[in-house]
């Protein structure tokens, strides 16, 4: 059966999906879970895009070690220089150099002749070859380019140093015949090709990512490119979960397999869904909440008479597990220390103590601490930011249908110091805002807000996620709290506390 390497590119073209904004902590969170899901090459970034973006992709390749790690560079210099200063610690460095190659891109964008492009590609890619023992070459817009052209400038980077060479449908436009014949193209017209592993990334303009990656295997690509739930630009990329899973279910068809631990891809999934705050769609393939929930009942009749008549997938080979054991008030550190240790969490006897005591605290709420509970508790604890250093002391809102809601609001400073303000507003979360906003001293600006249930029943924990914006920074932030108010409150002062450039502007209004 072939192998075929998939290249995750969540945490480059994943948070070019609008309003994603990781942090280097949830970036090395999420490459950590991406490793032990077994994806065999991870962009982690795009190095010379910002100093932390940089600095995420340097944690990245200096912990990650059995997945390769590469960073995105454009055709410049200072770029592939950047790139390098990030990546140098990977055990096998490999640099993602691109330049566009369709007319349209070239005329309008770059501002250059086919000529001068190929030139800028050959020595974007000889720069890089001091450097990079690994060099994947793409030519972006490439669907919609010229084939003879394609083929030329393909052949001159070949012979400049690249050992990859990726076709993106940058636009998501072609069609899965088209896509396959691209590469029949190139096979065929291209000298050195058949020493150069063939790489797609699609996106999903169309509908059609997946569907043209599959094409893309189906002629002669041994790597695809995506994300884990499908994130990217605009409509977002392949999503790997699914190619994954098809080339699992239909090995009769494609005759080809990934290195994926498949029973890890609900728990990724999760994973990004909640760093991000990109919520799956329930009916979402593979990872959707109802990807494996039968609700009609002559459905429902036959996977009670045999699960296949309905299930192509199960639910255990995705991850998705239903536990018997119910968490509570009266569970121990036992029980509680083998649940996460099920889940696939790792703890020290600190860390578990400190985790047990939230736990605890929950369960003076909660009546039933679900899996889900549970992650947000982990997920909480490991990528919780304090630089700004507000905590949330004490809030309390008044609200009343004739009344106008009134927060007021005990926030710690990270010196000690505790600020009591209150404000109203037009609605609860509006005057707990605007609370922060007068405690924090400084115009903040609420671009989004989010919030969504963790599990369903009256008492499950809530999720809100916003964004903010002070002054030129931007940040968003997630908070889980069993009431909505507190999740909101403390949303916001993560936001605020992510945000670098707060704590010069304390005491301006
Ligand atoms: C298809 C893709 O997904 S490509 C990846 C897209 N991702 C991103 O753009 C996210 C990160 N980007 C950034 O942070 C910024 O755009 C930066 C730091 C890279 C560049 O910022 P700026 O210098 O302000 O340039 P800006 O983004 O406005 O314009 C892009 C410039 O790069 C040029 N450019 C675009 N692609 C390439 C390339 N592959 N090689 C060389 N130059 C390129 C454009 O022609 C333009 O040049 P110009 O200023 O001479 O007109
Ligand atoms: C940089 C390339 C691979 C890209 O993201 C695209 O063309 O969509």
């Amino acid at each position: 059966m072939r192998r075929i390497s998939l290249f995750d590119t969540t945490l480059r073209d994943g948070e070019q999906s609008p309003g994603v904004n990781l942090n280097v902590k949830e970036k090395l969170e999420i490459a950590r879970q991406l490793e032990r899901l077994g994806m065999d090459v991870i962009e982690a970034g795009f190095p010379a895009s910002s100093n932390s973006d940089l600095l995420a992709v340097q944690e990245i390749a200096k912990t990650v070690k059995n997945s390769s790690i590469t960073g995105l560079a454009r055709s410049v210099k200072g770029d592939i220089d950047a790139a390098w200063e990030a990546l140098k610690y990977s055990e096998e460095p490999r640099i993602h150099v691109f330049l566009a190659t369709s007319p349209i891109h070239m005329k309008y964008k770059l501002n250059k002749t086919p000529d001068q492009v190929i030139e800028t590609a050959v020595n974007a890619v000889k720069y890089a070859a001091k450097y990079f023992p690994v060099i994947q070459w793409s030519a972006e817009d490439a669907c919609r380019s010229e084939l003879p052209f394609l083929a030329k400038i393909v052949e001159e980077v070949i012979a400049a140093g690249a050992k990859i060479i990726n076709i993106p449908d940058t636009v998501g436009y072609i069609t899965p015949k088209e896509y396959g014949e691209i590469f029949k193209y190139l096979q065929q017209n291209v000298k050195g090709i058949e020493n150069i592993t063939l790489s797609s990334h699609c996106h999903d303009d169309l509908g059609m990512a997946v569907a043209n990656a599959l094409a893309a295997i189906e002629n002669g690509v041994n790597q695809i490119e995506g994300t884990i739930n499908g994130l990217g630009e605009r409509a977002g990329n392949t999503a790997l979960e699914e190619l994954a899973v098809a080339l699992h279910i239909r090995n009769d068809y494609y005759n080809a397999t990934t290195g994926l631990v498949l029973n890890e891809i609900k728990r990724t999934s999760d994973l990004v869904s909640n760093l991000t705050g990109m919520i799956v769609p329930a009916n979402k393939a593979v990872v959707g909440k109802n990807a494996f929930a039968h609700e009609a009942g002559i459905h429902q009749d036959g996977v009670l008479k045999e699960k296949t008549t309905y299930e192509i997938i199960s639910p255990e080979l995705v991850g998705v597990t239903t536990n018997s054991m119910v968490l509570g008030k009266h569970s121990g550190r036992h029980a509680f220390k083998s649940r996460l240790v099920e889940l696939g969490y790792s703890l020290s006897d600190e860390e578990l103590n400190k985790m047990f005591k939230a736990f605890k605290e929950l369960t003076e709420t909660k009546k039933e601490i679900t899996d889900e509970d549970l992650k947000a508790l982990m997920l909480e604890e490991k990528v919780a930011t304090n630089d700004n250093g507000y905590e949330l002391e004490s809030l309390q809102v008044q609200f009343g249908t004739a009344q106008i809601p009134t927060a007021t609001i005990s926030l710690k400073t990270k010196d000690g110091e505790i600020i009591q303000e209150a404000s109203t507003g037009a609605g609860s979360v509006e005057a707990i805002y605007n609370t922060l906003e007068r405690c924090i001293g400084t115009t903040i600006q609420l671009t989004d807000y989010r919030i969504q249930s963790n599990t369903s029943g009256r008492d499950a924990l809530a999720q809100v996620y916003v964004k903010v914006k002070i002054g030129d920074g931007e940040a968003s932030g997630r908070g889980v709290a069993q009431d909505v108010l507190e999740a909101s409150a403390k949303a916001y002062i993560n936001a605020v506390n992510r945000c670098t450039i707060v704590p010069e502007k304390l005491g301006a209004i």
